[in-house]
């Protein structure tokens, strides 16, 4: 009998939910959306009853779709937005909606704690990582200290995946890759920090049992069955944090491959073979998806999140086309920058729409198209804005390469942005190397989770294996004769964000 695994992906807009057979193909797959809540500036919130419908109904049409005998699937896996803090009480009852990785309700609280710590290389000492307002840790913080009859309460904090793993198998658990993304992990040793919890006053009580994304960590139940179209029993396995599981799905295990996802938000990262200390403040240095490896990333806030912006307020007239045609406007605005030549013309974007986070974490950097001339037309501005992600994303393969000097052989890239075959030969370009896309990788997080859930179930041996399936879908070669104008217009955009700053933060003051 053919062997399966089925993973769901709980993200920001929707659970998806595949089924990926023994050879690494995606047999079936179905979304289920559910809202978001954004009740001040800053704040995101979701009601984990919402993930809960999505997650058993996605689960429940891919597998209907999919027309396999439930017996054929081993395992289930998860992938999760990170960070957040799903509170819940000692009934195992959530006691108010989960607080987001988007949330940024916590900034005073994370800064009061690195100030009280005593500064980033005291806090990296404990997690290896700084305290991110996104991040579980500062979101507790917050908790306590402005709600404090909620945080009276809770008796456990859980990340928004592992709520999910407790409605289905009924036990707490979560997996070294998440956990890392609280800032009270101590990645090295894939543990929670003691130590920190301690300084914090934070009771270790409050966290779940962590083991690696491919140990079991229970079975569905009877009403989960019933609910979800597997069957009673079905093995549980621990699954990984979005940013990171993805990138398994890629293929990036091991140092030597760079990883770009162009999706609403930029992720650059790699995966790491060895423990490194991490003294970059914008660098999210985690724990990988198999044991002993670890996994580096920088997030760029405002990659095809750039893009759309642009559609959405400056191209209303391709809107209007795309409409009429029956296209996508984004493949009429792909086109148009088709016909710009490397380098814009000289026009460069700089991507800072939401501030940044990495290569500079600054709230206070903006936006902006600079060196506009009366000769730059439509195209010309869209292909600045590839093009300008592009210089953001090598800054932060940059910061990466200074952690683990080594020769990169090729990039990886997934996302909405990965369709246009222009932005991949453009990051081809800037980056001088060879630039492909990979079958699976289009499913997100799902993807990844499937293949760590494939070796719980003993389908695969190891993460290696299981990626060794992958398949390539499309490749773009490096141009060497655009590598000049590449090179000089990345070195007038590195140096944009050291002679604006001052002006940025005038902008930004009132
Ligand atoms: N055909 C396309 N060409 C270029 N960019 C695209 C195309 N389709 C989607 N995108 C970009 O992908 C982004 C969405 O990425 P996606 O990975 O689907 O979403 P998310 O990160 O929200 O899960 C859009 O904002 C847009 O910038
Ligand atoms: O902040 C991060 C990772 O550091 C995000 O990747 C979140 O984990 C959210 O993912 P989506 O819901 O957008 O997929």
């Amino acid at each position: 009998m053919k062997q399966y695994v089925a993973a769901m992906d709980i993200g920001t807009s929707g659970c998806k939910s595949i089924i990926v057979d023994e050879d690494g193909l995606v047999v079936s797959s179905a979304i289920e959306e559910y809202p978001l809540y954004s009740p001040r500036p800053g704040w995101n919130e979701q009601d984990p009853e919402d993930w809960w419908k999505g997650a058993y109904i996605s689960l429940r049409k891919a597998v209907d779709k999919s027309g396999i005998d439930p017996a054929g699937i081993k395992a289930l896996s998860f992938s999760g937005q990170m960070h957040g803090l799903v509170a819940m009480d000692k009934n195992g009852s959530v006691i108010r909606r989960a607080i987001l990785w988007n949330d940024q309700r916590c900034a005073k609280q994370c800064q009061d704690m690195l100030k009280d710590i005593g500064g980033f290389e005291k806090l990296r000492c404990y997690t290896n990582n700084n305290m991110l307002p996104g991040y579980q840790g500062g979101k507790l913080l917050w908790l306590r200290e402005m709600e404090p009859e909620n945080f009276e309460k809770m008796t456990k904090a859980v990340l928004p995946k592992d709520y999910l793993r407790y409605r289905l198998t009924g036990e707490y658990y979560t997996d070294v890759s998440d956990a890392s993304g609280t800032g009270l992990f101590d990645v090295e040793n894939r543990v929670y920090s003691w130590e920190l919890l301690n300084c914090l006053n934070l009771s270790p009580d409050l966290f779940p049992p962590v083991v690696e994304s491919s140990e079991m960590t229970g079975e569905i139940t009877k009403e989960a069955a019933e609910l979800t179209g597997l069957l009673p029993g079905t093995p549980v396995v621990g699954g990984g944090g979005d940013s990171v599981i993805q990138t398994t799905g890629m293929g990036l295990i091991k140092e030597g491959i760079l990883g770009l996802t162009l999706g609403t938000a930029g992720i650059v990262a790699m995966g790491m073979s060895q423990y490194l200390e991490n003294h970059n403040e914008t660098l999210q240095f985690f724990c990988n998806n198999q044991k002993d490896l670890y996994h580096v990333m920088g997030v760029m806030l405002a990659c095809g999140g750039s893009y759309q912006w642009y559609r959405n307020t400056l191209c209303g007239d391709e809107m209007a086309r795309a409409k009429h045609q029956g296209v996508d406007p984004y493949d009429l605005l792909n086109e148009s920058a088709k016909n710009s030549s490397p380098g814009a013309k000289r026009l460069l974007y700089l991507p800072y729409l939401s501030g940044e986070r990495a290569p500079y974490t600054d709230p206070n950097l903006r936006g902006s198209f600079i060196g506009l001339a009366q000769s730059h037309s439509k195209g010309d501005i869209t292909r600045s804005l590839m093009e300008g992600i592009g210089y953001g994303m090598k800054q932060i393969g940059e910061s990466i390469l200074e952690l683990k000097p080594l020769k990169l052989d090729r990039i990886i890239v997934s996302g909405g942005g990965s369709r246009s075959d222009l932005w991949r030969q453009i990051l081809s370009d800037i980056f001088q190397l060879p630039v492909y896309t990979v079958n699976g990788a289009k499913e997100g997080g799902a993807y990844g989770a499937c293949l760590a859930g494939g070796v719980g179930a003993g389908i695969w041996s190891d993460l290696e294996e299981a990626c060794a399936t992958m398949k390539v879908v499309t490749e773009n070669l490096p141009n060497v004769r655009n590598k000049e104008v590449y090179e000089e217009m990345y070195t007038i955009y590195s140096d944009m964000v050291p002679a604006l700053k001052k002006q940025f933060d005038r902008l930004a003051s009132a």
